[in-house]
């Protein structure tokens, strides 16, 4: 191991980039209630205010995975579809297997430009996550607890509040609607065949609603739907963990563009279309681990130098901050104020930690899920 790759795996380097992320988090958290009193007067401004500062914060994350950890994702695509990419508006479609595939998806906004807009459907959790999900919240992601009864008024407002967005964004659906454990995959594959559909080796069986209502929702305003294949080379596992101590992964991902207009409209054939889509899907992954490379050329799209520069600023400044509040600490003599520094530290350390913990496939993952059950019973 080379000096630098220790020195990025040592606590205290984590502990500064957990530091810069959650301090400057909050910071862009206030930043963004600031912007309320402009909703009202500007409500385009105001998004496009929250698009930056939603960039800032994201971007950190992407700054990490490229420049500090060195993880660079191939694109394999056809270079007449990449002309479209970061010009329009596009529903995506992404495999839910990596414990970092939003980072993946994220590094692949920003090389197109549309970082601080793109949008995702996540489960209601994660919006009460400090940060990231509130950040999300002016972002304006769209939200569900994943009972449709419950979910389908808001979702189809949030789908429709998206019809006059300033700027263009990608909408990301992870249509298994959960990561992929062996165990959800053996459940998904009893309803397969409860249902006659052929069984999938990489992929849990899609959900189709949330799919066919946006379809339905952002016809006209989206062009596209991007089938995206994610796959990490010789059978890596990454982790959020790994990527914050320096650990470089190498994600390969395969981009399909399908207009909008070749997605049936009917919520069966929609269903069957998609249902097909994963078919296709699980068919590269297979061809995949066999041939290590998706098919199609490969398309270099550079990293961007202002992730990186955004992340140095925040961190730059940040980081003399605390050092003069520190010397002020040790040279103040005042035990509590030691102690509540102490405190603050471990404060941090917990709070990202269990963000992270948010990121992760756990174990305990792997035993029937209520929503699992709900179904197969
Ligand atoms: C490399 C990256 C490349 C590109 C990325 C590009 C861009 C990225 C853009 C933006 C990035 C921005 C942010 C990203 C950051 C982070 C992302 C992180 C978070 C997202 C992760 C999540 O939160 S996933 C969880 C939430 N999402 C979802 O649930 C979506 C999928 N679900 C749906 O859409 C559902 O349809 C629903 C929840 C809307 C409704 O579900 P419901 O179950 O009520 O209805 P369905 O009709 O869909 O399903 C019922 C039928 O399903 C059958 N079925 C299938 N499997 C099962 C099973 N395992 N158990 C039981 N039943 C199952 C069932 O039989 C039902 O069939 P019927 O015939 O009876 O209807
Ligand atoms: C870079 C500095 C490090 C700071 C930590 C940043 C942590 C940010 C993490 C925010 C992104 C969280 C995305 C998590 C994706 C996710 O939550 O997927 C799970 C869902 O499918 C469904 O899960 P389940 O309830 O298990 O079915």
């Amino acid at each position: 191991m080379g000096l630098v790759q220790w020195l990025k795996s040592q606590f205290l380097c984590q502990l500064i980039i957990c530091y810069g992320f959650l301090v400057s988090g909050l910071l862009i958290n206030l930043l963004q209630i600031c912007t309320l009193p402009l909703w009202p007067i500007n409500k385009q401004l105001a998004r496009k205010i929250n698009c930056k500062l939603g960039y800032s914060l994201t971007s950190q994350s992407v700054a990490i995975l490229e420049w500090w950890s060195g993880t660079e994702v191939t694109l394999y695509t056809d270079p007449e579809s990449c002309r479209h990419y970061g010009k329009e508006n596009a529903i995506v479609i992404l495999n839910h297997n990596f414990e970092i595939d939003f980072l993946c998806g994220w590094s692949f906004c920003d090389r197109f430009g549309l970082l601080g807009s793109s949008k995702c459907l996540a489960k209601k959790e994660l919006s009460y996550m400090p940060i990231i999900g509130w950040m999300w919240y002016f972002l304006e992601m769209v939200f569900i607890k994943r009972k449709w009864e419950e979910d389908e008024t808001c979702f189809v407002q949030s789908l429709q509040n998206l019809r006059d967005y300033p700027e263009k964004f990608w909408f990301l659906i992870q249509c298994e609607g959960t990561r992929f454990t062996a165990e959800k995959h053996r459940i998904s594959m009893e309803v397969a065949e409860k249902k006659g559909l052929p069984k999938l080796k990489h992929h849990i069986l899609p959900r189709t609603k949330g799919f066919w209502v946006a379809v339905q929702k952002l016809r006209g305003t989206v062009a596209a739907v991007y089938c995206c294949t994610l796959n990490f080379r010789n059978g890596e596992t990454p982790t959020l963990r790994g990527v914050i101590s320096g650990t470089t992964y190498h994600p390969d991902i395969y981009i399909r563009r399908i207009p909008l207009g070749s997605v049936p409209e009917d919520e069966t054939e929609c269903s069957a279309w998609l249902h097909k889509l994963y078919q296709e899907k699980d068919k590269f992954q297979e061809d995949y681990i066999q041939t290590g490379r998706f098919p199609g050329p490969i398309v270099t799209a550079p990293r961007s130098p202002w992730t990186l520069i955004n992340w140095l600023v925040w961190t730059s400044l940040l980081l003399y901050t605390l050092c003069l509040v520190l010397f002020q600490v040790v040279t103040s003599g005042s035990i509590l104020t030691t102690l509540a520094t102490v405190f603050l530290c471990f404060a941090v350390s917990f709070g990202v930690r269990r963000m992270i913990g948010e990121t992760e496939i756990r174990k305990s993952d792997d035993i029937i899920t209520p929503v699992c059950q709900h179904h197969i019973n």
